[in-house]
């Protein structure tokens, strides 16, 4: 990969946790670039430590030791008031819980990142609609979170996480709970925001019908990046 378009530079990410009376390092001195203008996927066995390096890149946890650069930015060092100010701004993240708050309808929960940048409620509303209906949402934009399925509550969790067209989407197992078609429609959707130059899109995924989807795919074995292959890609099947 070129390292000059990198739009995350993971330098020496090593993550421990306390394990009974000692601790456990889960991450173990990672060395990792996601290319801007791409969708990169993170792939391999449960437990080996893909949520834990995404929640650092997003800045969501801190590293034991090295560093991480986001879109020229050292994250990592960052204080806190000022990471959460830059993650809010450049940063979208799926996690896997959906997160949604359930007082708000499905339609102000996307519109979130836009109403904290300061956009009117109503603005901010409307343009969230728009992504939910691309989505297959615009029968449920006025619906509470526990009116939907797993499914439309983790689309309204994609269309919150790109509503403000962050620098950087990160998505943990974004299609989990979708059927196929609407997989692919979201796919679809975090492709074309990934094409751009100055963006990047990471997907962690045990989801192999969205393999063809990624430019690149990193496979993490027990703490660490054992390969990162970029398209076109070969056999997948062997891949996660
Ligand atoms: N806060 C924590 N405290 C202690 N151990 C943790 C913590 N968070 C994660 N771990 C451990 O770190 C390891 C890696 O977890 P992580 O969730 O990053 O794996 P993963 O590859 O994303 O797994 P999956 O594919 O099942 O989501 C696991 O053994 C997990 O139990």
């Amino acid at each position: 990969m070129n390292d000059t378009s990198s739009a995350v530079r993971c330098r020496g990410i090593s993550k421990s946790f306390p394990a009974g009376d000692g601790i456990i390092e889960i991450l173990h001195g990672i060395d990792f670039d996601v290319p801007a203008g791409a969708l990169t996927m993170l792939v391999g066995p449960s437990g080996c430590g893909k949520t834990t390096l995404i929640s650092i890149i997003a800045g969501i946890m801190s590293p034991t030791n090295g560093t991480v650069e986001v879109c020229g930015q050292t994250i990592s060092t960052l204080p806190d008031n000022e990471k959460v100010a830059f993650r809010r701004k450049m940063i979208g993240f799926v996690f896997q819980q959906y997160n949604l708050l359930p007082a708000l309808t499905a339609a102000e929960n996307a519109a979130i990142p836009l109403v904290a940048a300061g956009m009117p409620l109503t603005k901010a509303t409307e343009e969230a609609g728009v992504i939910l209906t691309r989505i297959g949402m615009g029968d449920h934009l006025d619906k509470m979170p526990n009116q939907l399925s797993g499914g439309q509550q983790q689309r309204v969790a994609i269309a919150r996480a790109f509503v403000h067209s962050p620098r950087l989407i990160v998505c943990d197992e974004p299609t989990a709970a979708l059927d196929a078609g609407t997989g692919r429609t979201v796919m679809e959707i975090l492709k074309e925001a990934a094409v751009t130059p100055d963006r990047a899109v990471i997907v962690v995924t045990h989801d192999s019908r969205i393999f063809p989807f990624a430019d690149h795919i990193a496979t993490m074995e027990d703490g660490r990046i054992r390969s990162v292959r970029s398209a076109p890609f070969g056999q997948l099947s062997e891949v996660a």
